[in-house]
């Protein structure tokens, strides 16, 4: 099993649209979030808070009776922290178009202790070019971060 990765799908029910039919942004914003907690919490073993989500672009509108399919990929593992890739993809479950890739975010999750302070997560070693690829952009991202938070 990889423990770093995880899917959730959920099919759009009218309690989670206007009137129109669109799924509201933050339905899906909060079923991201949901996952991303997910793997984190299998990945360190403990309960883990969203620290910090990036950028959030919908590019396909999402309706009701759509199947919406979430997987996060933990991609960076710091001291206490870790970096969750969440792609989100869109089913029209009538039509033979398949799943279509609707947005993606960056979510930081911190572990945290019973004493509700950050604890250690286990460390991880990116193998695969793919692994080395995300780890080394993670890495930019945080170090961007900080010279940003440095400059304040
Ligand atoms: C156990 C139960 C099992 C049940 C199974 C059920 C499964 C069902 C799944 C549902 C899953 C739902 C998941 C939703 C989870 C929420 O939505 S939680 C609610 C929203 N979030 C919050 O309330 C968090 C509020 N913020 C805080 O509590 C504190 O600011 C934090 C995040 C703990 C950080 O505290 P701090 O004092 O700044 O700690 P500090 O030691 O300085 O930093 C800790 C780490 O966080 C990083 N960090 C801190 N702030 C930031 C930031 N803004 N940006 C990036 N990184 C940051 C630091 O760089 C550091 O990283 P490391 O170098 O250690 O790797």
């Amino acid at each position: 099993m990889n423990n770093r990765q995880l899917t959730m799908s959920q099919v759009m029910l009218p309690h989670q649209a206007n009137v129109a039919g669109n799924v509201h942004g933050g339905e899906i914003m909060k079923f991201m979030d949901t996952t991303a907690g997910a793997v984190a919490i299998r990945y360190s073993k403990s309960n883990c808070v969203t620290a910090r989500v990036d950028e959030l672009e919908f590019h396909l509108p999402i309706f009701v009776g759509a199947l919406v399919t979430c997987t996060a990929t933990v991609v960076y593992v710091g001291r206490t922290s870790m970096e969750v890739f969440v792609n989100v993809e869109v089913e029209d479950l009538e039509s033979a178009s398949g799943p279509q890739k609707a947005l993606s975010a960056y979510f930081t999750m911190v572990a945290m202790g019973r004493n509700g302070k950050p604890q250690n997560v286990p460390p991880y070693e990116p193998v695969t070019e793919d692994e080395i690829r995300e780890h080394d952009a993670a890495q930019v991202r945080i170090a961007d971060r900080q010279a940003k938070k440095k400059k304040k």
